[in-house]
């Protein structure tokens, strides 16, 4: 599995870019957001080309385990073989995700999580740096 980041204390506000590669074979990456494992505020899950989704960023939450529904974007800015920045920030009511084309859309903070603490890269993904700012 890819890095894990804990205790990083991102308030609300406050936001975290995440800069990594996108290797040329890839099918899908996830990064995950939230207080632990268990409690996702955000799975963001960029497909390629997987569970039969193309070209479909899939976003869902986490609560003690249990997956939410999921909410599919249209956009995709992404491209096998690249380096991407995406930044996320978020508030009591949502989270707000800035794609490399500047593209921005909003996934609810369904848990009302008021501090960040977790992340971590799944899949097609390889962290190269973590901004807290
Ligand atoms: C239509 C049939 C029934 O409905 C489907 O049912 C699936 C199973 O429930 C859901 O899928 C699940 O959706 C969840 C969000 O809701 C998570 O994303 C979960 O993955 C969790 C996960 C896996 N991982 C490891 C990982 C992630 C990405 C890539 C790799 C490895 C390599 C790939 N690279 C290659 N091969 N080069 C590994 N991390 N988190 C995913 O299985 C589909 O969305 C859903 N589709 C729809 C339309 O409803």
């Amino acid at each position: 599995c890819g890095m894990v980041c804990n205790n990083m204390g991102v308030k609300a506000g406050k936001r975290v870019g995440v800069k990594g590669e996108i290797p040329a074979s890839a099918k899908s990456f996830v990064l995950n957001l939230g207080k632990d494992p268990a409690n996702i505020v955000l799975h963001f899950n960029p497909r390629f080309d997987a569970h039969g989704d193309v070209k479909t960023i899939v976003c869902n939450s986490k609560d003690k385990g249990e997956w939410g529904a999921e909410q599919r974007e249209s956009a995709f800015p992404f491209q096998e073989g690249s380096h991407v920045e995406i930044f996320f920030t978020h508030d009591p009511s949502n989270l707000t995700i800035t794609l490399p084309n500047n593209h921005q859309f909003k996934f609810p903070n369904r848990s009302g999580l008021q501090v960040i603490d977790f992340l971590n890269a799944e899949g097609d993904f390889i962290i190269k740096s973590v901004q807290l700012e």
